[in-house]
């Protein structure tokens, strides 16, 4: 047996006088980490002797854990683990030396910085951080190596401190704190507990705190997917974020190569309290909980992801500034694009009934990430459904470019509001064609976008203009020539441009299919998406959308046989009724009619009902 330690006092080298009062000043902000700290050092000291055991074969047949002590009277927390320990030399090396260096350089470096954050991120103060909540700290410790001794280190938060013999008789490390004044609320249990919960959950060692175990030492993501049922997964969901409406899917990482990473990944539901502009994933390493706000671990377009990441490459102490330029946490994101892609394609390709709900929560993130990420958008583009006015309900571009490839080839007619265009969409379906629903806020950028990556590909509103398929191919209106040499058509277009003189309107007549319908209005696709874009960029006033329009007046309707049989009969005052009426109506069905013209509407058709 070596010699018994003599009591040695001694001080810590260290150049920065009373680095102590400067470690609580400035780590004041966060100062629960101290308790993270320490419990990180006993778990890997626990992790290093299980290791040496395997290594050296001692057959050690404990059971793991750490425990933390409050003891009111004396004003202590106690963290004690049954780990590897430390001998007298180890202490002098690891605390009095390394540990502090590190404190010391952290004081050099750190001088001048003002934002605590990034002071703290930059930094692990490890051991020390308990001088942020402790006047005094003592540590008693036996190491596992055969005849060691137990030893006391004490420091009273200045540079000096005394090591000396110990009658702890129980191999491992325990680290008492006496609490300073001000920090007394580490004498609470509640509080405490609060503090490990956060930090300790999902440690792989037993956590005890005054005899109850705290943590979950296999959290769901250290199992393999193919253990886990989607039972399990939700109730870790609800576990982790108990307020919250149950997800829509989940993706559970296990990747060793090029990089660790494990964890699950949720899709939340987005309901209105949800913030979609925060980041919500935690991170851990080696279970360790390290933070909650890490929204550079995800693409940004996927920001609203919920669940856990553990990252054990990734140190401890790790900061905003530093995630920003480390090339691993760049990888990290675009794996998780990555997989978020396939098991949207995934999802897709199984079951349409089940992922049309789910889509329609996450289109709008889809449809964002792909505009900006082109790995993204390969991997889902042709996945990606649209509502559909045709029977499927639901279309695949590719889908909906083959059926319409007859009738108008590579070209897709959408509308952005159902009610205002159902005129339009009406006629469209009597024809038997299909229109898009593209009615969210993402998708009028989502089909410029398209539209540039597809040079062939064009998209038009139902409404800017009438396809030749809602035409009636042999129009007999422009063929039969009256006694002044005028067609049917040429006489339609005179009467309705001598009566509606309205500003930026121009007549058209087409003898459509449907009958039903006397007039239409239309809007150039090109000219509106201009007026919505000078709009939308806050360019001066709200355009008139209505400044050019064009109103297309059916000549197969009965309306408009009407106002030519009424202009024969010499009836000019009601063929003026009607064609004001028309008119109305069809300004109407795009909710564009002025409140004088409405005034006046309701004023006509009460006359025109008693010409019934
Ligand atoms: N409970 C413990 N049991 C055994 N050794 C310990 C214990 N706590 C600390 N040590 C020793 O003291 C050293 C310094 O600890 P400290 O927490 O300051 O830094 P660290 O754990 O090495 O790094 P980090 O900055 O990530 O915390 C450890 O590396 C370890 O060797």
């Amino acid at each position: 047996m070596s010699e018994k330690l003599q009591k040695e006092e001694g001080s810590i080298s260290i150049h920065t006088e009373n680095i102590f009062p400067i470690i609580k000043k400035w780590l004041y902000s966060d100062k629960d980490i101290f308790l993270r700290e320490l419990v990180s050092n006993a778990v890997d000291a626990i992790h290093k002797l299980q290791n040496i055991n395997l290594m050296e074969g001692l057959k050690l047949t404990d059971e793991y854990q750490v425990d933390i002590k409050i003891d009111k009277d004396a004003g202590t927390l106690t963290v004690i683990d049954n780990g590897l320990g430390m001998t007298a030399d180890e202490v002098r090396k690891y605390i009095n030396q390394v540990a502090f260096s590190s404190a010391e350089d952290f004081i050099e470096k750190f001088k001048g910085l003002e934002d605590k954050n990034e002071i703290i991120g930059h930094f692990g103060l490890g051991f020390y951080s308990s001088f942020m909540v402790a006047d005094k700290v003592e540590i008693r410790s036996l190491s596992y190596q055969q005849d060691a001794e137990a030893v006391h280190w004490t420091c009273a938060g200045t540079t000096s401190y005394e090591l000396e013999a110990s009658d702890k008789s129980e191999r491992g490390t325990e680290i008492i704190l006496h609490l300073n004044d001000e920090e007394k609320e580490f004498l609470e249990k509640d509080r405490v507990s609060e503090v490990l919960k956060k930090f300790c959950n999902f440690l792989p060692v037993s956590i005890s705190l005054e005899g109850e175990e705290v943590n979950d030492k296999n959290p769901l993501w250290t199992k393999s997917a193919g253990e886990v049922t989607d039972e399990e997964y939700l109730e870790f969901y609800r576990k982790l974020y108990p307020m919250s409406q149950d997800p829509l899917f989940w993706i559970h990482l296990n990747i060793d190569f090029p990089f660790n990473l494990k964890g699950i990944i949720y899709f939340p539901r987005l309901t209105n309290e949800f913030d979609v502009t925060k980041s919500h994933i935690k991170l851990f390493c080696n279970q360790v909980f390290v933070s909650d706000n890490t929204p550079e671990l995800i693409p940004e377009f996927l920001t609203p992801l919920q669940g856990c990441l553990d990252a054990p490459d990734l140190p401890l102490n790790v900061s905003r500034s530093y995630l920003q330029n480390e090339p691993q946490v760049r990888k990290i994101r675009e794996v998780i694009s990555g997989r978020v892609a396939s098991k949207v394609v995934e999802l897709a390709k199984k079951d349409r009934e089940i992922f049309v709900p789910i889509w329609e929560d996450i289109h709008t993130f889809v449809k964002y990430g792909m505009m900006r990420e082109d790995k993204f958008y390969d991997k889902v583009k042709d996945q990606v459904i649209y509502r559909s006015t045709g029977d499927e309900k639901y279309t695949t571009l590719p889908d909906y470019l083959e059926r319409a490839k007859e009738k108008h080839e590579n070209k897709v007619y959408y509308a952005n509001d159902e009610g205002v265009q159902a005129t339009y969409l009406k006629m469209f379906k009597a024809q038997g064609m299909e229109a898009l629903i593209l009615d969210a806020m993402i998708d009028n950028h989502f089909i410029q976008f398209l539209e540039s990556k597809n040079s062939d590909l064009k998209f038009e509103r139902v409404d800017s203009d009438v396809t030749e398929n809602l035409i009636e191919e042999k129009d007999e209106s422009k063929e039969i020539v009256d006694a002044d040499n005028k067609s049917r058509k040429d006489r339609i277009e005179e009467t309705f441009k001598a009566e509606l003189d309205i500003k930026g309107l121009t007549i058209r007549i087409e003898t459509l299919k449907d009958n039903t319908v006397p007039g239409v209005i239309l809007l150039n696709e090109q000219q509106r998406r201009f007026k919505e874009m000078t709009s939308m960029m806050g360019q001066g006033e709200m355009p008139d959308m209505f400044a050019d329009h064009t109103l297309m007046v059916n000549a197969a309707s009965p309306a408009v046989e009407k106002v030519l049989s009424l202009q024969d009969a010499g009836d000019k005052e009601t063929a003026g009724l009607l064609m004001q009426q028309i008119y109305d109506l069809a300004m109407l069905s795009h909710q564009a009619i002025s409140k004088e013209r409405m005034a006046d509407f309701l004023d006509r058709s009460g006359k025109l009902l008693g010409m019934i």
